[in-house]
């Protein structure tokens, strides 16, 4: 038998994706092109080629390889203990200093019962079409694709999901076709649950960063939080503080209404990097209410922000934070 007589007998979809495919005194070696499958369809190519080639008569055994053409796709998560930190806002803002930093980002909208990104990205009402029964991700006009809840659901719409709902809605944003992204940011529901599990556990998120604000209750949701991504062994790149500090806008002066400095204190006595401090701003707020990310320009707003952008990329070329 030829090595071409041996391709014969796979499916076409199958047999489209040898590379090579060779045959040495009853052993099979056969290597198959594995871009744009998830782990699942991976795997599910790999044993019907081990299947069908081993049926052969005279193949005693079959070696099969599957390769990428690209190195894997990194999730990073932002999670947040509690609801209103901030979390949505530093994701979006990260996403777009990382984009203009060159890398190939996108992001996933997990907070499947408040999904923000679509306003924060002003993309709103756009829908993802599906290819290849994946999603296409929504593009932005930051450069940031963006696939979320909100571009499935009806705005507005209350969702009482189950779990496992939950679980297979997450599954279709996450394995998406995200085409040549490299880095997906996560951004997680607040809290401890049924998002969040199903996430570390089949997802395997690279790091994460935990966004809190400054004061006590909130910084023992973010705790929780950070042990959440530690019990799922995810390293967790660093803590962020928002909204500390308020510049009154009509006289400058500084005033703390939820104290400062408390999550680098946290960060430190968990042994957790400290990532930055993005300060309570109206601008800031105004800014992301009309999708107009502070990171997108070069303006003060965004400093902080493309300044922990600077760490996570560090962290993600190796170095830490
Ligand atoms: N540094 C900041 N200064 C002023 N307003 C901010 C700041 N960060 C976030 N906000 C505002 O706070 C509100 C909540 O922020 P955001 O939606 O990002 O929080 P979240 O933690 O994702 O909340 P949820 O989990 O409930 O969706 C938004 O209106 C946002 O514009």
């Amino acid at each position: 038998m030829t090595d071409k007589e041996l391709k014969a007998r796979l499916p076409d979809a199958i047999a489209a994706r040898v590379r090579s495919l060779r045959i040495t005194d009853g052993k099979v070696t056969a290597i198959l092109d594995a871009s744009g499958l998830d782990a699942s369809a991976r795997q599910d190519v790999e044993e019907a080629t081990q299947d069908l080639l081993g049926q052969v008569e005279g193949i005693e055994e079959v070696r099969v390889a599957m390769m990428a053409d690209r190195p894997q796709r990194r999730i990073i998560a932002v999670g947040s203990g509690k609801g209103g930190v901030g979390k949505s806002t530093l994701t979006a803002n990260l996403a777009i200093a990382l984009a203009r930093a060159g890398r190939k980002v996108g992001i996933v909208d997990a907070d499947i019962y408040g999904p923000s990104q679509p306003t924060l990205l002003a993309n709103q009402g756009e829908r993802p079409v599906a290819e290849n029964d994946k999603l296409v991700p929504v593009e932005s006009k930051w450069g940031v694709p963006v696939l979320s809840m909100g571009h499935l659901v009806e705005p507005g719409r209350a969702i009482a999901w189950r779990g496992p709902m939950v679980g297979s809605a997450l599954g279709q944003l996450i394995d998406a076709n995200w085409g040549d992204t490299e880095l997906l940011l996560i951004d997680l529901p607040p809290g401890t649950g049924d998002v969040q599990l199903t996430m570390l556990q089949r997802f395997k998120p690279a790091g994460a960063v935990i966004v809190s604000t400054p004061q006590d209750l909130s910084l023992i949701d973010a705790t929780r939080a950070m042990q959440l991504f530690e019990t799922g062994s995810i390293p967790v790149i660093g803590l962020v503080e928002n909204m500390a500090g308020y510049a009154c806008p009509h006289c400058g002066e500084l005033s703390d209404p939820f104290g400062t400095g408390g999550v680098e204190t946290a960060a430190a006595a968990k042994g957790v990097p400290f990532l930055g401090r993005i300060p309570l701003s109206l601008e800031i707020r105004e800014a992301s209410d009309a999708g107009t990310p502070p990171a997108a320009d070069d303006g003060v707003q965004g400093e902080a922000f493309r300044a922990i952008a600077d760490k996570l990329s560090r962290w993600l070329d190796g170095a830490d934070a």
